[in-house]
C-alpha cells in the first residue's frame, strides 16, 4: 500500500444506458480509504453494475469511475491494487480451497505461500484440501475473500459479502473488515439490506434507480432514524418561536411554512410547551422509524 489517494475510489457523473434501461444514472460519490463503506440499495438499483464499470468489466456511457485517480485499464497492477469478489464466486468443485488459490495466485504474481496466509485469514486452514464442491455459501464466501486478498490489496470491492453466513460468520465478517480497514484500505460493500451491514459499515452510500439518494457517515444516518415529532401550526412564526425557545433548533428540520419535525423529544413535551406559548397546533405527530424504515423510505420502498 502506498500513499494515501491510491486507495480512493472516486465515480464521477456516471451513467450507464443498457438500451433503454438506465443502469446508473449521474453518480457521483467519493469512498475513502479506511473506512468500511456500504454501498445499498434494492435489487436492480445498479450497485454491480457500478461495480462492474469500476472493474472495468463495462464501459460507461457517460462518466468516469476511477481508482487512485486511474481507471481499472489504466492501473499497473489491477490485481495488486484491487480485490473484487462479485456475485457468488464459482469455483471448480473439484478442486481444494488451497489448489484453487493456487491457481490465481501466478496472475495475481504472489508467491505460493500467500495462499496459506490468506486461507488462515479466512478461516479456512482446515478445509485446505477439502473440495470446494461440499463447501456450504459461508465457507464459499470465505474462499471468495481469500482469492480477493491473494495481492494484498489496498482496495476491496464485495458484492453481498455476508449472504449465506450464520450469525458467527457475521461477526467475524465483521471483525476482518473493520481490521483490514483499520489497516488503511478502501472496502466497498454492496447490499440490498441496511440491517445486514448496519454493524459493519463507517458510511454508507445509497442508491435507488441508479441514482445517488443518500449518502453520509452512518451515524448521520442513524440520528434521523432517532424517535421524532411531526409539528405543524396555521403560525409559523410562532412554531419557529417555540423552538428556538426550547433550544430545538439543532434537532429540527423544517419541512414547510409552518411545518416541522423535531427529533429526540416526547410529542407530549412539544404539545405541553405549545399550549404553554398559546400556539395553535394542527398536527402532533410521534414518529418512531427503525434505520431500515429509514433507508426503505430513502430509496421508494422496493425494486424497480
Ligand atoms: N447486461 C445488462 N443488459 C441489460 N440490462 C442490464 C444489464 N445489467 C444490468 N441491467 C439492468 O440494469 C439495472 C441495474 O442492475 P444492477 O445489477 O446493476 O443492480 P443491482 O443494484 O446490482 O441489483 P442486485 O442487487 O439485484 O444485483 C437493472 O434494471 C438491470 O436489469
Amino acid at each position: 500500500m502506498n500513499a494515501p489517494t491510491d486507495g480512493v475510489i472516486a465515480i464521477e457523473h456516471l451513467t450507464k444506458d443498457f438500451g433503454e434501461v438506465r443502469a446508473v444514472d449521474d453518480l457521483t460519490v467519493t469512498v475513502r480509504p479506511g473506512r468500511v463503506t456500504g454501498f445499498l440499495g434494492p435489487n436492480g438499483a445498479g450497485k454491480t453494475t457500478t461495480l462492474r464499470i469500476l472493474l472495468g468489466l463495462v464501459r460507461p456511457t457517460a462518466g468516469t469511475a476511477t481508482i487512485g485517480g486511474r481507471t481499472y485499464a489504466e492501473l499497473a497492477r489491477p490485481m495488486r491494487t484491487v480485490g473484487a469478489a462479485l456475485e457468488a464466486a464459482s469455483f471448480h468443485p473439484g478442486r481444494g480451497a488451497l489448489d484453487h488459490l493456487r491457481v490465481y495466485a501466478p496472475q495475481v504474481g504472489v508467491p505460493d505461500a500467500r495462499c496459506r496466509e490468506v486461507l488462515d485469514l479466512v478461516g479456512l486452514t482446515a478445509a485446505a484440501d477439502r473440495r470446494v464442491g461440499g463447501f456450504s455459501l459461508g465457507m464459499r464466501q470465505r474462499l471468495a475473500l481469500a482469492t480477493t486478498l491473494l495481492g494484498d490489496p489496498p482496495v476491496l470491492l464485495l458484492d453481498e459479502p455476508a449472504n449465506g453466513l450464520d450469525p458467527e460468520g457475521i461477526a467475524w465478517l465483521r471483525a476482518l473488515l473493520r481490521h483490514l480497514a483499520a489497516e488503511g484500505r478502501t472496502i466497498l460493500v454492496s447490499s440490498h439490506v441496511l440491517s445486514e451491514v448496519e454493524q459493519t459499515v463507517d458510511d454508507v452510500v445509497i442508491i435507488a434507480r441508479g441514482a445517488l439518494v443518500h449518502t453520509s457517515p452512518l451515524a448521520e444516518l442513524a440520528a434521523r432514524a432517532e424517535p421524532s415529532v411531526r409539528v405543524v401550526s396555521p403560525d409559523p412564526a410562532g412554531l419557529d418561536a417555540l423552538v428556538a425557545a426550547a433550544g430545538w433548533a439543532d434537532r429540527t428540520e423544517r419541512t414547510g411554512p409552518g411545518s416541522a419535525v423535531v427529533r429526540r423529544v416526547a410529542a407530549a413535551e412539544v404539545g405541553a410547551r405549545a399550549f404553554a406559548a398559546g400556539l395553535e397546533l394542527h398536527e402532533l405527530t410521534p414518529r418512531e422509524v427503525s434505520l431500515e424504515g429509514l433507508f426503505l423510505e430513502l430509496v421508494g420502498g422496493g425494486p424497480r
